[in-house]
């Protein structure tokens, strides 16, 4: 058998891996894993081999994504499966690389240049890149993007209303989460219909960081995130929308120079920053604190505005659909949503919604009698970047 591909997801809270058998037409899981809780005090490492033998499972304190990429490349090593190729998932392409690419010491140099763009994931990404390059773990290294799959949108969508020359030189909306969006994509045939699959599809990605996106003929439209990953929805430590003269307040007067700023912005905003506990939100659903209540409520409400937004951006809206971390377990936060957006013709079977979080996998959520679909799909960014990979190995 040829060496498997192993995929490298570095989210802000999570960093998930999966080694694929790549020699069939589709990649096949051989192994799945997470290092949950990055950046807190309490994570935990687990990993499981496709048909549920348990690999690893143990806690870990105060991880930060080094030791979590350090302790993953050692279980891939270490492992019957070593693999071949990796293929990282960068959150930043900017306007150089919309593909997968494979990466060179040029390529590594020119995704440093856009650290200041995505500031939270960009370095943990790049980290990775050059330790597995290091370890000389996997022959090949191959980077796949967040920005990626949006390129198909409307220029209106990616334009801010500044000076153009800013514009001209980068100064753009660029999009995130594509990776995820475009696993869902793959998936809307299979789960809505083929012809439902077409129709304009909002896509709400709840997870560490959060977005929306309008999907139609399964590509992007428009989605709420823009130069750097902190436009949008409220996440679990970036604040999204914000009028920028909060900025200039915290200069002025707050005495916070640039990467305090940055610090706020990234680190201290978002469920972390309201409900001054915790940007978990298990923890936050679980506590009876007021300023908990808050947050979530902030979530919800900011959520379902964004989910008009994008509607008006594709000339209305037929499917709702929920993935990532929050909006795949949390039936909760997915019926307080969709308390506030009945009035443009979604309705939630609360049983269902309430059974979805216990079974998983992806279901309709929408009652007999509602004028468009809710759906559950539970996204697969690592999915999406094998077969991204595999399609640049086959040339
Ligand atoms: N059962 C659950 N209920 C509510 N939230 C959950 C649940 N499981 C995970 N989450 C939340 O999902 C978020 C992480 O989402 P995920 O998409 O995995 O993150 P990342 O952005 O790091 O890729 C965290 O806020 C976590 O609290
Ligand atoms: C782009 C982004 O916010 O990614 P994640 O949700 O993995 O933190
Ligand atoms: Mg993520």
């Amino acid at each position: 058998m040829s060496a498997p591909l192993l995929a490298l997801n570095v989210g802000s809270a999570t960093l998930k891996f999966t080694t694929f058998d790549i020699q069939g037409r589709e990649p096949r899981v051989l192994v799945r894993g997470l290092v949950d809780g990055i950046g807190q005090a309490e994570g935990r490492l687990a990993a499981r081999t496709a048909d549920g033998q348990v690999l690893c499972d143990e806690p870990l304190r105060e991880v930060r994504h080094e030791n979590a990429i350090a302790q993953v490349l050692a279980l891939a090593e270490s492992g019957r499966n070593r693999p071949g190729a990796i293929v990282h998932r960068v959150v930043h392409g900017g306007e150089l690389f919309s593909r997968a690419t494979r990466v060179d010491g040029e390529v590594c140099a020119q995704l440093h240049s856009l650290t200041p763009l995505a500031p939270l994931h960009q370095p943990a990404a790049l980290a990775g890149l050059e330790a597995a390059r290091r370890a000389a773990l996997g022959v090949v290294q191959i980077a796949c993007f967040d920005t990626a799959f949006h390129a198909t949108q409307d220029p209106l969508a990616t334009r801010f209303a500044i000076d153009r020359r800013w514009h001209d030189a980068g100064v753009r909306r660029y999009s995130f989460h594509g990776l995820s969006y475009a696993a869902i994509s793959h998936q809307l045939p299979a789960v809505l219909g083929e012809g439902e699959a077409d129709k304009r599809v909002v896509v709400l990605h709840l997870g560490s960081g959060s977005s929306g996106c309008v999907l139609h003929r399964r590509r992007s439209v428009a989605n709420s995130t823009g130069m750097g990953a902190c436009e949008g929805l409220m996440m679990g430590t970036r604040p999204g929308n914000l009028d920028p003269e909060v900025l200039l307040y915290w200069m002025e007067h707050g005495g916070m120079d640039i990467p305090a700023v940055r610090r706020e912005l990234y680190r201290n905003s978002g469920l972390l920053g309201v409900s001054g506990e915790s940007s978990d939100m298990r923890v936050l659903l679980a506590s009876d604190s007021p300023q908990a209540r808050l947050a979530v409520e902030l979530y919800c409400y900011r959520a379902a505005r964004e989910v008009a937004a994008l509607a008006a951006q594709a000339g209305g809206v037929d499917h709702l659909v929920f993935t990532a971390g929050i909006g795949e377990r949390s039936a909760t936060v997915r019926a307080m949503i969709l308390e506030r957006l009945s009035w443009l013709g979604f309705a939630l079977d609360a049983a269902t919604n309430a059974a979805q979080a216990v079974h998983g996998g992806a279901a309709r959520l929408s009652s007999a009698d509602s004028q468009r679909g809710i759906w559950v799909i539970p996204t697969d960014e690592e999915g999406q970047m094998a077969r991204e990979a595999m399609a640049l190995l086959a040339g």
